[in-house]
């Protein structure tokens, strides 16, 4: 089952709500950072929770292992189901957002390798295979791997076994969802959707995709 996770990019509450409503009934899950909460405050993830669907808290959280804990506690209070963490601090501070996500009954989700250009740079020649070894290390749910290098989540793949592999990259990155579709276990899909005329449609087209995971 690949899941589609839409990426709630928006900066206003509006924006977010109406392209919300409109994918709702086609995405397994949502995912917000920085721009909107930044923007709007914690308190949208709990308008979003409306929807019923798994909140998941991209914070790309990266400090010692006593702030990482403080960060995922506030994550866990404020509604969401997931946070998506770096794995680069090491596996006390991720092993900190695991257990108070675990503690919470939600997931915490570890980059492993970034989908842009940039990510190509720093995250391989070994990085992306020792923190995907960090994943394993500290029981976190899974790993964040690129849409955009398939053959590179298909070396991940091997390391992590049937841990999650969340993969963003899809669309505005140029990742092609039917090339990574079957790696995965969801794609992250934002500007492709929330930037459409028809933010529902849009997200239909990639819920197409579903069941694709082999
Ligand atoms: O490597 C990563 C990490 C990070 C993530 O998912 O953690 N993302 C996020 O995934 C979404 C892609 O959006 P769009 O490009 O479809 O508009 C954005 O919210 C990014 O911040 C990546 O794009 N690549």
């Amino acid at each position: 089952m690949t899941d589609l996770i839409l990426a709630l990019d928006p900066t206003t509450r509006t924006d977010a709500m109406r392209i919300a409503s409109a994918a709702a009934p086609h995405i397994d899950a949502i995912k917000i950072g920085y721009p909107l909460i930044l923007a709007e405050g914690l308190g949208i993830a709990k308008e979003l929770k409306a929807f019923g669907l798994p909140l998941i808290a991209d914070f790309k959280v990266a400090d010692i292992p006593n702030t990482n804990q403080l960060i995922a506690q506030q994550v866990f209070e404020a509604g969401f189901s997931g946070i998506i963490c770096h794995g680069f601090p090491g596996s006390d501070s991720v092993k900190a957002c695991v257990n108070v996500a675990h503690d919470n009954g939600g997931e915490c989700y570890v980059v492993a390798e970034m989908s842009h250009p940039g990510g190509a740079e720093f995250f391989q020649s070994g990085t992306a295979e020792r923190i995907a070894r960090v994943v394993i290390e500290t029981g976190a749910d899974g790993i964040i791997a690129p849409a955009t290098r398939p053959e590179r989540t298909r070396i991940l793949r091997e390391i992590i076994g049937t841990r999650k592999i969340l993969s963003p990259g899809v669309g505005a990155q140029g990742g092609d969802p039917d090339a990574i579709a079957g790696l995965v276990d969801g794609i992250i899909v934002g500007r492709a959707i929330y930037e459409s005329n028809d933010p529902g449609a849009a997200a239909a087209r990639y819920a197409s995709l579903r069941g694709k995971r082999t």
